[in-house]
């Protein structure tokens, strides 16, 4: 029972501390005023049509999401990625201890006050209700909708590639570090087994884009990797693919030991709960037909049904940090067996509010040493000051650079407005008015304003739902597949939809509130653009709020990055692809 397991739990208390007084929630992970919940425009399929409501959009069920850790600040310079990252996935090792972030699955419809800042599991998470008495966490009952067995479907969730794929080859790569070996020009001439190209195939995939033609090499010769490549440049499959082959060409038993403790091969870890869920079939996919198993662990969700799963063992693990470590800490899971560590998003992974938790596991007693595993990183955008963190954990590593390292995805057109405050509503309103039909993800700073934009669009009669951090884990399943679906052709988001998410025909990004940094607008406008296809990304500029960002921002427009290279300086440093950096017109 999952009351069991959760009463077990060894929480740490973290000192009641005065309710914060935030200014319109900023969504750092920590609670907000009471509020409904989330908004969705209705859909009444009985009767084919919708109405909208303005409660949270979920019936009576008032109750509030509770709330996660903090999703820890960004490191560099202040506010960086100050996002969603919430529900205690990021940091802090409140882990899933983040499920208490959920409790208002039960509706308690009251608001709390957030603590924040946080020690070692206390965090943004703490149980007390602010009135200093500790309550016991309701256990969340959440159970996942199981993955399909369904081949086309499994199949079909891929971006197909649009018009501009074949100028991927004519972004420069720079592949740094000793003895690279030669990249791919193909999946049929890499040396993969047949079930993994046949896999490949099936996605739809003829050709690699430049980081699969330089990673899959790299990490099938047993190297570590640090790779850095545009949004939606397939990074996804760069990793999987190599690491399933691996699996299965130099197969070793699956040990599962005492009392269903599973000593997985492979850890993949992302920041959000969403993006892990996505890994997670990807993986499915590229490991489909095989004898691999592939499970999943992240917040939000009821432990017992994952605990179950994972005791029955598996060669991959896909999991956020928090979940991860609930699990290591309750001894369902064991580092013994690692063969590779994945941290995508890695520069989120290895930013202030995960980082303890990426120390936890890299340090952990059962943790394989170094030389005895792989570890590989990817990211769109790499900081140098992350890049040195990360040196930590790698082992003789070559870096992969395609293009310029924290480059926007050339795709992108971007479109600026500049509009204060007061003005940003109509400006919106006018947009998806222009823009009928068109599947839009609209960036808001705060989970109060992804409610209250939501529900102002709604009464445009525009179908739209909004996912942040407050929302329930299967609301927000739920809301990313009704998007997903284009049964709502609006999403409104804050930062936890900004990395990662792989959507079909997504059109239009609007950054109604600008991120603070610029690697964060980097990742949002890249949900738009992916392979090949062309996309836009309108962002609204206050002047009062975001000139602190201009300077970045023209960066980005002239296509330089912010992030510069390896650190280490190689002087092996070779444009490995004959090609240009493209011109004006990519
Ligand atoms: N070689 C390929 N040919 C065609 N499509 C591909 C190929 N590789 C990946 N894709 C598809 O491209 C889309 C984007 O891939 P993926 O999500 O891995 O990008 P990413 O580089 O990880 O982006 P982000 O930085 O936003 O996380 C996916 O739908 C994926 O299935």
């Amino acid at each position: 029972m999952d009351d069991e397991w959760d009463d077990s739990c060894d929480m740490v208390v973290a000192p009641v501390v005065p309710a914060y007084n935030h200014n319109n929630d900023v969504d750092e992970g920590h609670s907000v005023s009471a509020m409904g919940r989330g908004f969705t425009t209705f859909i009444d399929e009985q009767e084919g049509g919708y109405f909208t409501k303005d409660s949270n959009g979920f019936g009576d069920r008032r109750g509030r999401g509770g709330r996660g850790g903090r999703g820890g600040r960004g490191g560099r310079g202040g506010n960086r990625d100050r996002g969603d990252y919430e529900n205690g996935d990021a940091g802090n090792y409140n882990g899933d201890r983040e499920d208490r972030g959920e409790r208002g699955e039960r509706g308690r419809g009251r608001g709390r006050g957030g603590s924040r800042g946080g020690g070692r599991m206390g965090g943004g998470d703490s149980p007390t209700e602010g009135d200093g008495e500790v309550k016991k966490p309701e256990p969340v009952t959440y159970i996942p909708p199981d993955p399909t067995e369904n081949e086309d479907e499994m199949f079909g969730s891929s971006i197909s590639s649009g018009i501009n794929f074949g100028k991927f080859d004519h972004i420069a790569v720079k592949v740094t570090g000793e003895n690279p070996p030669q990249a791919i020009d193909s999946f049929e001439r890499a040396n993969l087994r047949k079930f993994v190209v046949e896999n490949v195939l099936k996605s739809g995939y003829k050709k690699p884009t430049p980081i699969q033609k330089h990673a899959i090499p790299i990490i099938m010769n047993g190297r570590d990797l640090m790779g850095c490549a545009q949004t939606g440049s397939g990074k996804t499959a760069a990793f999987l693919v190599p690491i399933i082959n691996t699996l299965l060409q130099d197969s070793r038993e699956l040990i599962v030991g005492e009392n269903g403790c599973a000593q997985p091969q492979v850890i993949i870890v992302s920041p959000t709960r969403e993006l892990t869920l996505q890994i997670f079939n990807e993986a499915r996919k590229f490991a489909f037909g095989t004898v691999l198993k592939v499970a999943t662990a992240y917040g939000g969700t009821a432990v017992r049904h994952q605990s179950d799963q994972i005791s029955r063992g598996c060669h991959i693990l896909v999991a956020t940090p928090g979940r991860l470590h609930d699990f290591v800490d309750r001894n369902r899971i064991s580092f013994d067996s690692i063969r590779f560590i994945v941290l995508d998003e890695a520069d989120r992974m290895l930013d202030m509010g995960f980082i303890p938790s990426i120390e936890k596991m890299m340090q952990h007693p059962t943790m394989v040493q170094g030389t005895d595993r792989q570890t590989l990183m990817f990211s769109a955008t790499f900081p140098e000051d992350i890049q040195h963190l990360a040196g930590r954990f790698l082992n003789n590593y070559l870096f992969v650079a395609v293009g310029i390292v924290g480059g926007a995805s050339a795709d992108v057109e971007q479109i600026f407005y500049e509009v204060s405050k007061y003005e940003k509503k109509t400006k919106l309103q006018e947009l998806v008015s222009e823009n009928v039909n068109k599947r839009v993800l609209v960036f808001v700073e705060t989970k109060r304003n992804a409610d209250f934009i939501a529900s102002l669009l709604s009464e445009q009669q525009m179908l739209t739902t909004s996912i942040h951090g407050d929302r329930l884990q299967r609301e927000r399943e739920e809301a990313l597949d009704n998007f997903k679906r284009g049964r709502h052709v609006i999403l409104v988001a804050t930062a936890v939809a900004a990395r990662g998410l792989d959507i079909k025909n997504v059109d239009i990004v609007v950054n109604y509130d600008l991120p603070k940094s610029i690697d964060e607008y980097v990742h949002r406008i890249g949900r738009t653009g992916r392979v090949g296809n062309r996309g836009m990304a309108v962002s609204f500029y206050d002047s009062e709020q975001d000139s602190a960002l201009a300077a970045d921002l023209a960066k980005i427009l002239r296509q330089g990055g912010p992030s510069g290279s390896d650190i280490r300086n190689f002087n092996n440093a070779v444009a490995a692809e004959p090609g240009q950096e493209p011109d004006e017109e990519w």
